[in-house]
């Protein structure tokens, strides 16, 4: 049997086309988790992201809890802060926001992580998090104080990607924002992953599955939706496998 690291490790790679569902413990009720999973399960989801800009002590650790009692798919964190960290789950994004100048975001809460890691068996995914403008401010610039790369400085962008990557970063993660009116666009998408050698996620806005194909068709290696399930969970039947 392959433990959960050696799943999680295989299942996010550089040739892989993978979707992870994103589920914010501030939207999501105990009560409506089996039914959620259960649609989870059934579609062409390979991972499940727990996580939120703004959420409140202990909350996640009862969702996660709650979610691995109906899916055997890896649960990883997706954490906005440290309060975030449960060793109930697998895996866990250790993200510095690349994209902002703004240490706390960059090192800080990570040097405050590590004595709450130190007492986890979660498999730590060194992520660079580059915030991406869409159109309207999200919660991650507004929570980081950082502004997001302009997508027209698409040189930029790859530039802070490679700069990633050359720090030792295994995952770049070109995010729009939670409900972006505008997703990563596959020009951005396909010069990022053009220079590199290493996986990389794109999230932010993706409603359809015209939209979600055209990110893999760019080089995302593994697309996060969070949204577009919260607001319609018929999206699902687009999704089976
Ligand atoms: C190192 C640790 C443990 C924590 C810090 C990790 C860093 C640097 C995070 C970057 C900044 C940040 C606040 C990320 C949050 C990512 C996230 C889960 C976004 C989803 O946002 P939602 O909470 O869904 O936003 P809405 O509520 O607006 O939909
Ligand atoms: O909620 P959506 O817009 O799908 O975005 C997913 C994720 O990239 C947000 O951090
Ligand atoms: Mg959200």
């Amino acid at each position: 049997m392959k433990n959960a690291t050696q799943v999680i490790l295989e299942s996010i790679k550089s040739d892989a086309k993978s979707l992870a569902v994103l589920i914010d413990p501030d939207k999501m009720s105990i009560e409506h988790v089996e039914g959620f999973i259960n649609m989870v399960n059934t579609s062409i989801a390979t991972h499940i992201f727990v996580g939120g800009s703004e959420v409140g002590e202990g909350v996640t650790e009862a969702l996660v809890i709650e979610i691995k009692k109906y899916t055997k798919l890896p649960v990883i964190l997706f954490p906005g802060d440290v309060i975030q960290i449960t060793d109930k789950a697998d895996g866990i994004l250790f993200l510095s926001l690349i994209s902002g100048r703004n240490p706390e975001y960059l090192i800080g809460k990570h040097v405050e992580a590590v004595s709450k890691l130190k007492q986890t068996n979660l498999k730590v995914m060194p992520c660079g998090y580059i915030l991406i403008e869409n159109g309207k401010e999200t919660s991650v610039e507004r929570v980081s104080q950082t502004k997001p790369l302009k997508r027209n400085d698409i040189q930029n962008i790859v530039d802070t990607a490679k700069a990633g990557e050359l720090l030792g970063m295994k995952l770049i993660y070109l995010e729009a924002g939670s409900g972006a009116t505008h997703p990563v666009e596959p020009e951005i998408i396909s010069k990022v992953k053009r220079e590199l050698n290493i996986t990389l996620i794109v999230g932010g806005g993706i409603r359809s599955k015209t939209e979600l194909e055209s990110a893999y068709k760019a080089g995302a290696n593994l697309v996060v939706i969070g949204t577009a399930f919260e607001e319609d969970e018929a999206f699902f039947d687009n999704l089976q496998k």
